[in-house]
């Protein structure tokens, strides 16, 4: 197994063509929900010109990984915990699971909220494994304490999923800022559209990953649902 794949940051950079990543995530427990479909979702994506794939669970990490042994693959864990909203990837033990099922890149919640592992203890665990960190954030301070303990990457990835209402557009504003800031910064977040995805890279986003919009097919469905329920059959034509 290609588990034991090490790329190093210079190399993925220069893979990178477009930037795009696309996250393989279907709806949970919806019909698309199923290894062998996510392993198809990829295979699309990267026939449609993605440069890398972001994969949710170990088991289908290790699918992705059998089928397309050159994919670059970001890899999580989600999971729900009874004493900590943190989701993504909370374990050491889910960061190990993720490198030896063949993940190039671990991303992990990087919130500074109540959380079973620290930020650093999980980073130092992505890069025992010799693997690459990507730090998921919900805000300028989260990614300033991950850069500091050494993630490769941040992201954007849980701005607008901490508290309140989620927006409806990307967080630009977060984004200008932590280009600013780090040298690889990953859009992600309701980039729903080719033009927020490419205005993304514009501000200097490293790379774009873009899920709901090209993998979750129910809600896809009902944007469009809810766009045309404004013209319903009281204004069709008779
Ligand atoms: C907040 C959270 O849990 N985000 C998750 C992280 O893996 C996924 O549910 C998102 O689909 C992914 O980040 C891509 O974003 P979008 O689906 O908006 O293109």
């Amino acid at each position: 197994m290609s588990g034991d794949k090490k790329l190093s940051i210079a190399e993925i950079d220069r893979q990178l063509a477009c930037g795009l990543i696309v996250s393989c995530q279907p709806v949970d427990n919806g019909p698309l929900d199923d290894d062998e479909i996510v392993v198809c979702f990829a295979r699309a994506a990267l026939a449609g010109g993605a440069d890398g794939l972001r994969i949710e669970g170990a088991r289908r990490v290790a699918k992705v990984r059998a089928a397309l042994p050159q994919a670059l693959i970001i890899g999580i864990v989600k999971r729900d915990l009874h004493d900590s909203p943190v989701r993504i990837t909370p374990l050491q033990t889910d960061v190990s699971a993720l490198a030896e099922a063949g993940a190039d890149i671990i991303a992990v919640d990087a919130t500074r909220r109540p959380r079973p592992a620290a930020v650093r203890a999980l980073i130092d665990e992505i890069h025992r494994h010799s693997k690459l960190a990507m730090a998921d954030c919900s805000c300028f301070e989260d990614a300033a304490q991950a850069h500091g303990c050494g993630a490769e990457i941040v992201g954007t990835t849980l701005s607008g999923y901490t508290g309140g209402e989620v927006p409806e557009r990307p967080d630009f504003a977060l984004l200008e800022k932590m280009v600013a800031a780090f040298p690889r910064v990953m859009a992600e977040g309701r980039f729903n559209t080719p033009a927020d995805s490419a205005r993304a890279r514009e501000l200097g986003a490293w790379a774009v990953t873009v899920g709901t919009a090209i993998t979750r097919t129910e809600l896809v469905t009902q944007w469009f649902a809810e766009a045309l329920k404004v013209h319903g059959k009281d204004s069709a034509p008779a």
